[in-house]
This record gives structure tokens, C-alpha cells and sequence, in this order.
């Protein structure tokens, strides 16, 4: 008990890359990958973060990001937010300058979290499997500095994504809205062209490490 810190946190990696997805894609980042999910979403590119991991003092973890020569930093998961000490983690980050995003399936309240930090919150589809975790009331809370993506798998997929962009206004809401293919399942090509077709104000993210590196851990 007394070696578990009270601001420790269980971390499955901390890699520097470019970052492959949202807003700052191609910017040189720190990722911070905290281990756990209680999700299981059918995609899923990160299963190997739902177990294992090191667990790490916050301390820590600051010394290892500090270590690259990064001004950006992506705390991932996992789900983040499924350990209570993401949160002084972030603000931890904020208060060293780093400029800090959270990647989040929202499945969990993201009111807490420093207003500094651009939350990327993953609405999760019905081909997710997990579309009934979805906090819609976690959309109120949203600014322009944060961000809404959609990994879309199909057609319905892509149908509910417009439906649920046009029922939450989310273009008004947030600075960026993402509507990302599922990896090896959608044509980023397919889902341009429906973009296109409907002239929805989103943007198409296709995954940019993945294309630069491949499926892999640590990339
Ligand atoms: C691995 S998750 C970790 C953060 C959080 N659990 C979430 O789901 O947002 C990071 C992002 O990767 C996306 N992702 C996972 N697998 C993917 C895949 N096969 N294709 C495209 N995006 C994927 C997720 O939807 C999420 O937006
Ligand atoms: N390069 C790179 N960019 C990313 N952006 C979000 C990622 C994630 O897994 O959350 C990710 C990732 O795993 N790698
Ligand atoms: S919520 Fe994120 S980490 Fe969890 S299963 Fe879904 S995509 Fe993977
Ligand atoms: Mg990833």
C-alpha cells in the first residue's frame, strides 16, 4: 500500500513520435499511454494497454516526457481517465507549458479536467460495440478548444456520426470535429467521398503514424 504513492499512476508507454491523429497530426509529441480500459471497443489498436504496465510515481513520468525534445504531449490510453491521477497528471503537464491533449472515449466525466488541456473525445459508433457508453452530457461542457472524433467502421456508422454532428451542433461546439476510418476496415478513400457528397463541415483523419509506420506499439 505505502509503495503505491498517492499520485502514482500504472503506464503501459511513453514513446515520442509524431503525432498520427487529430488537430496537431504530424507534430513532433510525447505520447503517455496509461494502462486499463473498461471498454472493449471491436477496433480496438491498443489492447495490449488494457493489462500489465509499470506503475510509475507522477514524478516519474515527468522526467521521462521531459526527456524528449517535444512542446506537445498526448496522454492516451487506455482509458485515461479510468485512473483518478490522469487528472494531476494534466496538470501537471500544463503547469511545466507543455501544450497537452487527452484522448478519451468520454465513457467517463471529462469536467475535471484542466481547462488547458484540448480533450479529443471519441464518440463511440454503434460498430464500436460500446456506443452505449457514450456520456452525451459530457458534449455540454466542450469548447472550442477541445475536439470530437469518430472512428466510423461502415455506413451506419457513418450515418449516425452525421446524424449525431447535426443533433449536438457539434461544429459550433468544439474547434475541430474528426471523422476518422476504422483502420484496415473503412476506405479513407470511401469515407472521403461521402464526406464530400453531404459537405459536412468535419475533418477526415487518416491515422498517420500508421501510414508511416504501421500497426505497432511504440509509434
Ligand atoms: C486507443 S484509444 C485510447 C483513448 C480512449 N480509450 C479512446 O478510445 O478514445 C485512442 C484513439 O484510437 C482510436 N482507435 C483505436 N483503434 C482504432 C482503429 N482500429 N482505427 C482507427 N482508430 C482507432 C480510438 O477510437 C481512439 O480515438
Ligand atoms: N503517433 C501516434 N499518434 C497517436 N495519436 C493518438 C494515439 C493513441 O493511441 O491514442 C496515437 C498513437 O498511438 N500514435
Ligand atoms: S475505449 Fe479506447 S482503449 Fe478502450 S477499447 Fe475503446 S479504443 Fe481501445
Ligand atoms: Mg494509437
Amino acid at each position: 500500500m505505502t509503495s503505491l504513492s498517492k499520485e502514482s499512476l500504472r503506464v503501459s508507454e511513453i514513446f515520442y513520435s509524431l503525432q498520427g491523429e487529430a488537430r496537431d497530426s504530424g507534430l513532433p509529441t510525447v505520447f503517455v499511454r496509461l494502462t486499463g480500459c473498461p471498454l472493449r471497443c471491436t477496433y480496438c489498436d491498443s489492447e495490449y494497454a488494457f493489462y500489465g504496465g509499470e506503475r510509475m510515481a507522477l514524478q516519474q513520468v515527468l522526467l521521462r516526457v521531459r526527456s524528449h525534445p517535444a512542446h506537445h504531449i498526448c496522454v492516451t490510453g487506455g482509458e485515461p481517465l479510468a485512473q483518478p491521477n490522469c487528472l494531476p497528471l494534466l496538470e501537471a503537464l500544463c503547469n511545466e507549458g507543455y501544450s497537452v491533449t487527452l484522448e478519451t472515449s468520454g465513457a467517463m466525466p471529462v469536467d475535471s479536467v484542466d481547462s488547458r488541456v484540448s480533450r479529443v473525445v471519441d464518440l463511440k459508433t454503434p460498430a464500436s460495440g460500446e456506443q452505449h457508453r457514450n456520456r452525451m452530457e459530457n458534449l455540454q461542457v466542450l469548447t472550442r478548444h477541445d475536439q470530437v472524433k469518430f472512428v466510423i467502421c461502415n455506413r451506419e456508422d457513418y450515418g449516425w456520426a452525421r446524424f449525431t454532428l447535426d443533433r449536438y451542433r457539434l461544429s459550433e461546439r468544439v474547434g475541430e470535429v474528426l471523422f476518422s476510418p476504422s483502420y484496415k476496415q473503412l476506405g479513407a478513400r470511401q469515407l472521403a467521398e461521402w464526406i464530400l457528397e453531404d459537405g459536412l463541415p468535419v475533418r477526415l483523419q487518416i491515422q498517420l503514424h500508421k501510414l508511416l509506420w504501421g500497426d505497432l506499439p511504440g509509434v
